[in-house]
């Protein structure tokens, strides 16, 4: 009988935030109280500033909303998207924390097979403190399971692993699908549990999903943004992506690990396939060549840092990608602005949080 989360101590409690980008009231969190309300969250209101996000009693957190940024960004906070979820972004600048944590609004606790509630927060927590092994596949999967190991012919010199940086998890009922896939199979659910977690191999891209992500914000932070999306911009859905692919050549020349699989979530809402299609099209076709681009980025040696292999990369979206569309020239000098942003605010000479941003005191434990 698998032992209730809530009587386990909430694990990395003062080193982990939770990031929730949001434009409605955050209900959800009742269902995720036993494994969330210990955390401290930081929820980035998109959308309207004048709306008034209820969060239930009991969670501790700050909320940014698009005044928020502007204040405490000022000019910089044209790197922040607006009217997507895309800003989430910012609360990864804003956290403090080495860990982060973010979910969507429309992430409910999912349940195993045998019917028991998933803490994922603690199933990622467990991926990401647990090392990766990117440079030669174990082919039973994480071997730093419990009931699982190397397997023979398994190099003993690559087992110490390599820090985890990510931990990318799944989703049952309404997988991330792209539009033209949800518009040819709008019923199609999700109801797939694969008990698995592995390490996606080092020169391996893969399409990462933000509604169920953890990482180490120490290790991989600075490349965690979520570019230009929604309001104003020619494309959308695709900020999650885009992180996951500048995260990934980063993870691979820093030597660092990116995981997959558990823990899974379920995602209630589908949202409207021909919506999403506006706000994908371009990049299904751009993506043909944007993922060849990152399968030749080579970063210089002397890049040893998240935050100069970020820049070096911007240069390269700007050298490269300009040709597929002028966007990719925006896009590249927000990626600079967003490393300066997050250097003011990481370096401890910004505005500190106020209004809005001042860490609310929950009202009852
Ligand atoms: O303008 C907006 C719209 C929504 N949000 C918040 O963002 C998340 C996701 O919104 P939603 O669940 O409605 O959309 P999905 O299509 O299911 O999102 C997933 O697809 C990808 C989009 O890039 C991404 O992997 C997932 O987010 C909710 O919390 C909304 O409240 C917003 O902030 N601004
Ligand atoms: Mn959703």
């Amino acid at each position: 009988m698998a032992v209730p989360a809530t009587s386990l101590p909430p694990l990395l409690k003062d080193e982990l935030d939770i990031v929730i980008p949001t434009i409605r009231n955050l209900d959800f969190l009742e269902q995720w109280r036993p494994y969330l309300s210990p955390y401290h969250l930081i929820i980035v209101q998109d959308g309207d500033p004048t709306k008034v996000i209820k969060v239930p009693e009991g969670y501790d957190y700050e909320l940014y909303n698009r005044n928020d940024i502007n204040r405490i960004l000022g000019p910089k906070a044209s790197c922040i998207s607006f009217k997507d979820s895309a800003c989430r972004c910012f609360g990864f600048m804003m956290s403090k924390k080495k860990y982060v944590f973010t979910i969507d609004d429309d992430c409910w606790v999912a349940k195993d097979p045998q019917g028991n509630e998933i803490n994922a927060l603690e199933q990622h927590i467990t991926n990401i403190l647990s090392p990766s092994t990117p440079f030669f596949f174990n082919t039973l999967y994480d071997p730093y399971r419990k009931g699982a190991d190397f397997v023979r012919g398994y190099p003993f010199s690559l087992r110490e692993g390599v820090p985890t940086a990510i931990s990318h998890g799944l989703w049952l009922n309404v997988p991330d699908y792209d539009a033209p896939t949800q518009l040819v199979k709008p019923a199609e659910r999700n109801t797939r549990f694969v008990d698995m977690v592995m390490t996606i191999p080092k020169g391996t891209l893969f399409p990462m999903c933000g509604m169920n992500l953890a990482f180490d914000r120490s290790l991989i932070g600075p490349a965690m943004y979520f570019g230009l999306m929604g309001d104003g911009q020619p494309i959308g859905r695709y900020d999650d992506m885009w992180a996951g692919w500048c995260c990934k050549v980063i993870c691979d020349h820093l030597g660092l690990g990116v995981k997959t699989g558990l823990p899974y979530i379920h995602h209630s809402k589908a949202s409207n396939p021909f919506v999403n299609l506006k706000k994908e099209y371009k990049g299904i076709f751009w993506q043909e060549e944007i993922i060849p681009f990152f399968q030749q980025v080579q970063l210089p040696k002397e890049a040893v840092t998240v935050e100069q292999c970020y820049i070096e990369l911007s240069k390269q979206v700007k050298e490269k990608l300009t040709g597929v569309d002028p966007y990719f020239t925006k896009l590249a000098d927000a990626m600079v602005t967003w490393i300066d942003a997050w250097t003011e605010i990481n370096s401890g000479s910004s505005k500190t949080a106020v209004a809005n941003g001042t860490p609310k005191v929950s009202k009852s434990k």
